[in-house]
């Protein structure tokens, strides 16, 4: 990986940026020392050169024995639980995977990230003409999306299989110990992963939260593993400065915000990745926007959003900057041919591949956009598989883990989310919230 940051020295002085070095070498420290705040929830840190090759291949044997007996597997989660898994499936799978006749494993779906009827029943319909099963995640087993989706599914599954097969159709992954969704695994006696206590649920990617569904779709886990540990040791504060990626990406984006660029675009060319910039947006998100600070997390997937957000990027409000993951080898080829009518105009690209087009496409954005006022980072990555990806999402999580540091917020809590869950328990009329709901209703 090469994090590239020459582009937003026309917003913020080279000296500057590299005046940071010192303070994010602090925070990555912190990482490590357990000295900073939140340090009950650091357990992601060293996790990759922590899993053991026995974990991953249990991992892998559970998702073979369920993968062998289903077509789909629908997979129940949301936010941390969620986002992970579908980043990286849609990453390595074929963009056209649920399509392909010849199949060597099931079918990967989501639910419970959302509270649609219509998606639920859709879903259920779908359903009926498949050979199913379940996993079902959630760090805390009480939140109420998931916990919807997977009472719905939960008794597809026994209505279709009968109570002894479900339990052999249906994985958990949760707490070790408390929360609904553990008692009921156990009660069920369903096989069940651990989310450890100290893996808050976005930095959870790297535990079974992501590795399960990512072994039943048929990722090389091992390999994502693989790229992370080698991601984690490149990360390390004792890596200098110079050569750390995750604290010279740290370094540019507080520079950038420090300077008032306030929201982040990450950007991709490839829109396999569109949802790797979903992962980081709950990432950043939930990590940096607390205390009325934060950077904005935006993504956009280009060139097609060109067509749609290009205009504000290139001439809106001057306060955001843009950080483009590049890819930097294709894994197909394919040549645009001649045509001898050359209605189009386009025979001046004939031979040429399509990525070299894509790669113009890239270098014209983004010195359009520097000239715009659009400061730019680039994070290369040598191709997309499942090796740079894990190296990419570990990367991810070391610079958020260092700039929210730097923010000076604790990173690893969310106390936000909870205003929404209250009040929809509220309008809902769950036992014990009969007070809020009136003073709530009262307001609609
Ligand atoms: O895994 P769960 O406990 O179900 O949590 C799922 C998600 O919902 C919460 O409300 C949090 O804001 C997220 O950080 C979390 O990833």
């Amino acid at each position: 990986m090469n994090v590239k940051i020459e582009k937003i020295y026309g917003a913020v002085a080279a000296e500057k940026v590299a005046a940071l070095g010192g303070e994010m070498k602090v925070a990555n420290e912190l990482l490590h020392s357990g000295k900073g705040a939140g340090n009950d929830f650091l357990g992601w840190v060293n996790l990759p050169t922590q899993t053991t090759e026995n974990e991953i291949a249990e991992i892998n044997a559970v998702a073979k024995e369920l993968a062998k007996k289903v077509e789909v597997v629908v997979i129940i989660g949301i936010g941390g639980s969620y986002l992970g898994a579908k980043a990286v499936l849609d990453a390595i799978n074929s963009s056209f995977d649920q399509l392909q006749k010849v199949r060597k494993n099931p079918v990967v779906i989501f639910a419970g990230q959302n509270i649609s009827e219509d998606y639920i029943v859709e879903l259920l319909d779908t359903l009926k003409h498949y050979s199913i099963g379940a996993v079902v995640i959630s760090k805390s087993g009480t939140t109420t999306e998931p916990a919807i989706a997977f009472r719905i599914i939960k008794e597809e599954i026994e209505h279709r299989y009968g109570k002894d097969e479900a339990a052999k159709r249906i994985i958990a992954v949760t707490d070790k110990a408390r929360g609904a969704l553990r008692t009921l695994a156990t009660q069920e006696g369903y096989k069940t992963f651990v989310i450890e206590d100290n893996v808050g649920g976005r930095f959870s990617v790297l535990t079974p939260v992501g590795l399960l569904p990512l072994a039943v779709a048929g990722v090389d886990i091992e390999s994502f593993v693989k790229g992370a540990q080698d991601m984690e040791r490149a990360c390390l504060p004792e890596v200098g400065y110079d050569k750390n990626p995750a604290e010279i990406y740290a370094a540019a984006r507080t520079a950038l915000y420090r300077d008032g660029k306030k929201i982040e675009i990450l950007a991709s060319y490839e829109p396999k990745l569109q949802n790797i910039g979903e992962w980081w947006k709950q990432l950043y998100g939930e990590s940096e926007g607390k205390e009325g600070k934060g950077i904005f997390p935006a993504s956009v997937t280009l060139t097609a959003d060109l067509h749609s957000m290009g205009q504000y990027i290139q001439d809106g409000e001057r306060t955001l900057f843009e950080t483009v993951i590049s890819v930097k080898e294709p894994k197909s080829r394919y040549e645009i041919k001649a045509d001898a009518a050359n209605l189009d105009g386009l025979n001046f690209l004939a031979g040429r591949r399509i990525s070299e087009v894509n790669r113009m496409a890239q270098l014209g954005t983004m010195l359009a956009h520097v000239d715009g006022g659009v400061p730019n980072i680039e994070i290369e990555i040598d191709k997309i598989d499942a090796y740079n990806i894990g190296g990419l999402l570990y990367f991810f999580e070391k610079a958020c883990g260092i700039s929210g540091y730097a923010l000076g917020v604790n990173p690893f809590d969310q106390p936000g989310v909870e205003a929404y869950k209250k009040n929809m328990f509220a309008l809902l009329g769950k036992p014990g919230f009969e007070k809020e709901g009136e003073e709530l209703r009262k307001r609609l």
